[in-house]
């Protein structure tokens, strides 16, 4: 039994989607920890600030089990950045299933119950972090974007940024009080204009909308330090203007020889070269440690430029966002295009019929773009996972033709079309959701 306000989902037998309410929190933090083990105890988790709000939190029940066999969420991300804009997104997240029910189907009904009310909802996109990587393709999503995480020995050199020396940088206690505006407003003109360059935005990037996703954003619990002290920030200023901040935490470890602290590094916004410079000679060099971390940054973040010797800083790359077109048209007009464009795209969805057709995209490089629908044949042919895959720009059309997941059926098109669906700027978020 579906009641009325929720989409008519199909689910095996014994199975039912229940809408949850704030009286659920124990049920749904329970859940979420049989899917995401923890050593934290659930009366200590649910003291926490929860990061979802009801209206978007879904359970599943099962017939003669107690408790709830799968639950799954979404933010309601109202400014999503895409290529030159931003749109409405579904942010999936909390995806679970009690290992008990794992396998009989019950993830694939949530993320059609979860597309279903992105439609309803006028949410053309939805995206989420993957917990493994090869769980989303089969459902329309495409690896978006990636990070690259880097181990900067203590005292790396960097090029030098004129302007540089004329920063300060104060370090300080995190906390949503003193903080919390100014993380903020960095964070927004750091997407809106990463280069300091305007008209050319972050694709994925994006806030931390409601206050349930700030209340959380902002929790510091002892159980999430992994030994490492309180959250610290350090904010680069320029004429006491805040240019920008990166969050860290240090560790303190003494071997045999001495100290070999490290310190952790999680978001860091810089709005300029110089603040950027500045920042990162201070994060790269605090004293009793051997190495900075980071965890989410752009491959094309300011100080994957400015190590002197990036190799040494040992990149790796990993998968960020994964993006479905929940509707097609919508989401590709809802765009910018780096080049000037006027392509027809065969696309097939599988999971959202409605979605499969042909496409014509005429869109000014840097302007206006139109999508329609039309009928006849097609330059380019793909499936709705590799339009994922390539819409914020991060992967080229020509990357997934060459591994045979794009088609080209009139020549010259694809590479027209690779150029304009690229972005100058890599897409990332710099928060996991
Ligand atoms: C956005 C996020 O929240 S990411 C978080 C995802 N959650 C987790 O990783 C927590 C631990 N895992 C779980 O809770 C569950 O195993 C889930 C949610 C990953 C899968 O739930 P299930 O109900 O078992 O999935 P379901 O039965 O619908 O499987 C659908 C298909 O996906 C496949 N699949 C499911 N999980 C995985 C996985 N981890 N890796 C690869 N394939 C998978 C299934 O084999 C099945 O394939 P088939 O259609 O070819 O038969």
């Amino acid at each position: 039994m579906h009641t009325s306000a929720l989409p008519d989902v199909p689910l095996p037998d014994g199975y039912r989607f229940r809408s949850l309410t704030e009286a659920d929190l124990r049920a749904a933090v329970d859940l979420d920890f049989w899917a995401f083990p923890s050593g934290t105890s659930l009366d200590e988790a649910v003291r926490h600030p929860f990061p979802l709000g009801w209206d978007r939190t879904v359970g599943i029940e099962a017939a003669g089990f107690d408790g709830l066999a799968a639950l799954h969420g979404s933010y309601p991300f109202q400014e999503f950045g895409v290529p030159g804009g931003t749109l409405p997104t579904g942010g999936l997240t909390w995806v679970g299933v009690h290992p008990q029910h794992r396998r009989r189907g019950l993830l694939t009904a949530m993320i059609d119950f979860h597309l279903a009310r992105c439609r309803r909802r006028g949410e053309p996109l939805s995206a989420l972090f993957a917990a493994e990587a090869p769980i989303y393709g089969r459902f329309g999503y495409g690896k978006a974007a990636d990070d690259i995480r880097l181990t900067i020995a203590r005292g790396a050199a960097l090029h030098d940024v004129p302007g540089a020396d004329e920063h300060t940088v104060h370090i300080a206690h995190a906390s949503r009080e003193q903080h919390g505006d100014l993380v903020e407003r960095l964070h927004r003109a750091a997407g809106a204009r990463p280069a300091g360059v305007a008209g050319i935005n972050r694709p994925g990037w994006c806030e931390r909308e409601t206050e349930q996703l700030q209340a959380h954003f902002w929790d510091d619990p002892p159980a999430h330090r992994d030994g490492r002290e309180s959250r610290r920030i350090a904010v680069v200023e320029h004429a006491g203007e805040p240019r920008g901040y990166a969050l860290f935490r240090r560790k303190l470890d003494w071997e045999v020889f001495g100290p070999r602290g490290t310190a952790a590094v999680s978001e860091v916004v810089a709005l300029d070269a110089a603040a950027a410079r500045a920042l990162w000679g201070v994060l790269a060099d605090f004293d009793l440690t051997v190495e900075t971390s980071t965890f989410l940054l752009p491959v094309d973040d300011a100080v994957t430029r400015l190590l002197v010797n990036p190799r040494a800083a040992q990149p790796r790359v990993v998968d960020n966002l994964w993006v479905r077109l929940v509707d097609v048209g919508a989401a590709l007009a809802g765009r910018q295009y780096a080049a000037d464009v006027d392509v027809t795209l065969a696309v097939r969805d599988a999971r959202l019929p409605e979605n499969t057709g042909t496409y014509r995209l005429r869109a000014r490089a840097f302007g206006e773009a139109t999508c329609d629908r039309v009928t006849g044949g097609a330059d380019l042919s793909l499936d709705v996972r590799e339009l994922g895959a390539a819409y914020l720009g991060g992967t080229s059309l020509v990357s997934l033709a060459a591994a045979g997941l794009v088609t080209e059926h009139t020549a010259g098109t694809l590479a027209h079309a690779a150029a304009a669906f690229g972005w100058p700027v890599a897409p990332m978020s710099s928060w996991v959701w």
